[in-house]
């Protein structure tokens, strides 16, 4: 059973003409402890609501959430008390994308303030909000005001006051979206690096697949308020079934466009189009090559590239192969057993029927 058990959830709510926009239909997740999940999507899809359903911030119009293994809600009606989702809720941490610090006070003051119920001498409040700052590198910034401190600092600040009641899970909403390429590889390091160092459930909410493809574990995509995939990142990345993610998949996306822009003429009896895609560390032999000496059929590389997904070099291949149909099986076979996702394409990039 997961950290976070979504089951059937539902949340509704009216327009302005009266009628019932649905934010999120009937989304189901078990999201398991110490995992990176990412939620993934475009603008509206319901991502934001979905989460904030996870600490009934937003209560779901129907359907179950179990966090930690207590229950929140069953078949939409809340089954938790107000004083203990209060205590539940220390147990859930949230950054976003605009910091939400307050800017009057010390940065030390910022991460204090989330221990207000805790109960501690100031001592040990000041003693732990350092040692909340050294595991976010910014001891030396404490005295500094939050409009002293760049993007990237201020979501570490976010980040130290959203651990400061030790929780299990880290909601990260957008939280790279407003900072520059360097910051966000940063911050997303700093995720990586926590949930390792504190056995953290992070759930990440993005419309970045780079951010994506950089620290998650698990990954969903979102559309209209549903899950239209979900699988490993590996298997989103690698074998996406949806032809949204095949556009949010940066690979996927390149190859096609790489095939429109050559205009290539339909191809002839003996030509296949590939798109091979393997993990670097699976394949040894030199696939081309290999081809042509074992099959026999020529290979022409039309586009390659390599990426990391969660550190996993991943490499990309879009290749036109000469040879008839018995070949072509041969081929297909050949790459499969070599642990190669092997696609056929036909000459505009779309699936070959
Ligand atoms: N409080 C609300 N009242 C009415 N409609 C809402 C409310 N909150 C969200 N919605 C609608 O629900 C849908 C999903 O919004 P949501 O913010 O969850 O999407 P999102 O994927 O997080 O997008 P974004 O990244 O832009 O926030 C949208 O159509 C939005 O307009």
């Amino acid at each position: 059973m997961g950290i976070i058990e979504l089951q059937h959830v539902k949340v509704d709510f009216p327009d302005q003409k009266g009628q019932t926009v649905q934010a999120v239909n009937d989304v189901s997740l078990s999201i398991e402890k110490g995992s990176i999940f990412g939620i993934v999507g475009f603008s509206g899809a319901g991502k934001s609501t979905l989460v904030r359903t996870i600490n009934l911030l937003q209560r779901p119009t129907a359907g179950s959430i179990r966090v930690n293994g207590i229950d929140f809600v069953k078949d939409g009606q809340q089954v938790i008390s107000g004083k203990k989702l209060q205590l539940a809720r220390r147990k859930i941490g949230m950054i976003f994308q605009h910091f939400n610090l307050l800017n009057e006070i010390t940065v030390i003051e910022n991460v204090a303030f989330a221990l207000k119920h805790a109960n501690l001498k100031d001592q040990e409040v000041e003693e732990k909000c350092l040692k909340l700052l050294d595991l976010v590198d910014l001891r030396d910034k404490a005295n500094f005001y939050p409009s002293q401190l760049s993007g990237g600092q201020q979501q570490r600040v976010a980040i130290a006051r959203a651990l400061a009641n030790e929780p299990d899970i880290l909601i990260s909403d957008e939280a790279t979206s407003a900072l520059d390429p360097q910051n966000t590889q940063q911050i997303l390091a700093l995720l990586k690096r926590l949930k390792e160092e504190l056995n953290l459930t992070i759930v990440l909410i993005t419309h970045e697949m780079a951010a994506i493809k950089k620290i998650c574990d698990e990954v969903v995509l979102m559309q209209h308020g549903e899950v239209v995939e979900q699988g490993s990142l590996r298997e989103v990345v690698l074998h996406p079934q949806n032809e949204l993610t095949q556009s949010f998949v940066g690979g996927s996306r390149e190859v096609i466009n790489t095939l429109k822009s050559l205009h290539l003429d339909k191809l002839g009896a003996n030509e296949a189009i590939y798109q091979l895609v393997y993990s670097m560390a699976n394949v040894t032999k030199t696939i081309i090559i290999d081809l042509y000496r074992e099959i026999g059929v020529e290979t022409s590389m039309l586009y390659g590239n390599v990426e990391l997904l969660n550190d996993e070099p991943i490499g990309t291949l879009l290749v036109l192969v000469k040879g008839d149909s018995t070949k072509q099986e041969e081929t297909r076979r050949f790459l499969t057993a070599e642990k190669v996702a092997v696609t056929r394409l036909n000459e505009k990039g779309k699936l070959y029927d």
